[in-house]
């Protein structure tokens, strides 16, 4: 199938401004070099710890951000380098939901307002026909109506993301960037969330990025996992493989993190060595050598390329000694 999504070496490079005349002399290489594709109506889960560049990459493909260099293809044109005046027929397309609602929502107006907005911007329908869409919309995210008059404040997190959700989907877009939409909220309310998402997506054909620090989040969701590690994505695969068979070490440390329900079954975690290091100043050769167990002299002089695993249900892997735990 022609993917919706296609990102070719993506960098996104932030100036690190020092000294008396804040001049760039070094750069945080928060994205440096990532590779995907999401289908139509798909669901790639993005996994990484925090600071690994997860959001920025998001960022960059909603064109919130102009990325250093690279390639964002959507349905085949490539969007990286468009003005902001190009972008505005594809702001109604890809669409962002945010970690913490309140924050992305304007606090000072109502909830009506806020989802008839991106309805004027586009000039879609009169007023009758936007407010006859809010209507619909706060419904089919499972609000009541009289929410209209509402202030985000007044409203709980759970039910604040729903705000969020329905202003995402408010255009109809064909891909949603999900940047932890439910890392905020509590465990119960979590899953909630995370079954409405899975409803609209297949009531709108919707596509998700959907990006967690938490691999146990986007378990249910995902139909391919991509997992990230200092601005590059070293695994990825169908979900069900790559939590079966993973071949990077720091795949099998995310899943042995993971609790198991079930206190008969024994779970090896996977202790990595000291802490992430910098993206200002990322380790030369492999970036995980530095906590990887299994790493070599070759890990230290050569980066390894994502390269399909045989036998693994479709699993590719950036490592030199990639294989089983
Ligand atoms: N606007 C910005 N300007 C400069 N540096 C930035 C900016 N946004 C992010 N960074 C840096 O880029 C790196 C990646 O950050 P990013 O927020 O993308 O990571 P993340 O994986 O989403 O982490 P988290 O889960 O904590 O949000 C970090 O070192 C961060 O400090």
């Amino acid at each position: 199938m022609t993917p919706l999504l296609e990102v070719n070496d993506l960098k996104m490079h932030f100036p690190v401004r020092e000294g008396l005349f804040l001049r760039a002399s070094k750069f945080n290489r928060a994205v440096d070099g990532v590779n995907l594709h999401v289908a139509p109506g798909e669901t790639l889960g993005l996994v990484g710890e925090s600071g690994c560049g997860k959001s920025t990459l998001g960022r960059c493909i909603t064109r919130l951000y102009q990325p250093t260099s690279g390639e964002i293809k959507f349905r085949d044109q490539d969007i990286s380098r468009m003005r902001n005046r190009d972008l505005l027929p594809l702001r109604r397309d890809i669409q962002m939901i945010f970690q913490d609602p309140l924050e992305s929502l304007n606090a000072r107006h109502t909830v009506g307002e806020i989802l008839e907005e991106p309805l004027i911007i586009h000039k879609m329908g009169n007023r009758q026909e936007r407010q006859k869409r809010v209507a619909e919309l706060l419904n089919q995210v499972g609000l009541p109506a009289r929410s209209v008059t509402r202030y985000p404040f007044e409203f709980s997190g759970g039910q604040r993301q729903r705000i969020g959700i329905a202003r995402a989907i408010a255009l109809k877009p064909s891909l949603i960037v999900c940047d932890e939409p439910v890392s905020a909220l509590d465990v119960s309310i979590q899953s909630q969330i995370l079954n409405l998402l899975v409803e609209l997506q297949q009531e709108l054909n919707l596509a998700y990025l959907f990006i967690a620090h938490d691999l146990a989040v986007v378990k249910h969701i995902s139909d391919r996992i991509a997992i990230m590690y200092l601005g590059r994505i070293v695994e990825s695969g169908p979900g069900e493989a790559l939590y079966r068979n993973p071949q990077h070490p720091y795949t099998q440390s995310l899943i042995s993190a993971i609790p198991v329900p079930d206190p008969h079954q024994k779970s090896q975690r996977i202790l990595l060595k000291g802490d992430v290091p910098s993206p200002i100043n990322p380790p030369s050769g492999c970036r995980f050598h530095t906590r990887c167990p299994r790493a070599t002299q070759i890990c230290k002089e050569q980066e390894p390329v994502l390269t399909a695993q045989p036998e693994t249900g479709g699993l590719v892997t950036a490592c030199h000694h990639a294989g089983p735990a």
